[in-house]
């Protein structure tokens, strides 16, 4: 029936019918999580459903590079070479960046990395192993000038800051934020525009374009006014969206990512 089809519900067997989740006018119904609220769920499904930073960040930058790769398709580009700049902060949010420019690369475009704080810690630095090995270049400093960015790159990705991000913004990312706010080529953030309050966003912050939203939507993304909205990071297990009421809507068939 229409309920298997759409919600992959098979059988009688007293399953809820989820179609009423999947219609549009659920965007309405789907949960703006508070700064707390998401790291709390971060912190549940590392303690309590025992995934490892590794397995999700894959899945979060993957989702990242495929909902770009949507949005802005390499037949859209119009200079010669599909440069896409990846910014990466020195957080989680960073490492999504890393993985996001790995698979940006292997679907054909041509991402560089700017990476001024490098966490010592393994994983990153395995993800930069990988990056360079597969000859993506780390910028040994960022472009001052917004013309020098919006000349050789068609777009940029904003992998600074995440759900963590607290307070005013310390250098060398103020300095960073501020080349940022004044480029034309457009923006797109992942998880968080770098430099908004997780809840409240941030008017005088950079404007991205673009916006993937990982687990769920926080709160700032209500002030969010780009054209492109995505949803990604599918690895929430049921009850785990159940407990914190996120109330996502179902992602097209295998799909990773989801336009709200
Ligand atoms: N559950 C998920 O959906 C997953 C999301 N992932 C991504 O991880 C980030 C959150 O990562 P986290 O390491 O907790 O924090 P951030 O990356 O946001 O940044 C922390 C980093 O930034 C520094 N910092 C904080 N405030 C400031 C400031 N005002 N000025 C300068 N620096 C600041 C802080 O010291 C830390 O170094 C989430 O958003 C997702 O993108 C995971 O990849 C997978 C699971
Ligand atoms: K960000």
């Amino acid at each position: 029936d229409t309920c298997a089809r759409i919600a992959g519900v098979t059988g009688g067997g007293g399953a809820p019918c989820r179609k009423y989740r999947a219609g549009p006018d659920m965007a309405g119904g789907l949960k703006y999580l508070s700064q707390e609220e998401a790291q709390a769920v971060d912190e549940e499904l590392f303690n309590e459903y025992k995934f490892s930073v590794d397995q999700l960040m894959e899945l979060a930058g993957l989702s990242c590079a495929t909902a770009i790769a949507k949005a802005y398709p390499i037949s859209s580009f119009t200079s010669n070479l599909p440069s896409v700049l990846v910014v990466c902060g020195p957080g989680n949010n960073g490492g999504d960046g890393l993985v996001c420019a790995r698979h940006l690369k292997l679907f054909g475009y041509e991402p560089a990395i700017f990476y001024p704080k490098q966490p010592n810690k393994t994983l990153f630095e395995n993800l930069c192993t990988q990056c360079r090995k597969m000859d993506i270049p780390f910028l040994p400093e960022f472009p001052q000038e917004a013309e020098v960015i919006d000349g050789a790159y068609s777009l940029v990705i904003d992998a600074i800051f995440g759900f963590s991000f607290k307070g005013a913004v310390r250098e060398p990312f103020g300095s960073i934020l501020n080349t940022l706010k004044q480029i034309t080529i457009p923006i797109a953030s992942v998880d968080i525009p770098s430099g908004w309050d997780v809840e409240k966003g941030n008017k005088e912050g950079i404007q991205p374009d673009m916006l993937i939203s990982l687990t769920a939507p926080k709160q700032s993304a209500h002030h969010f006014t780009g054209r492109y909205h995505y949803l990604g990071g599918r690895f929430v297990p049921m009850a785990l969206q159940e407990k914190y009421k996120l109330n996502l809507p179902l992602y097209p068939d295998t799909d990773c990512v989801l336009k709200l």
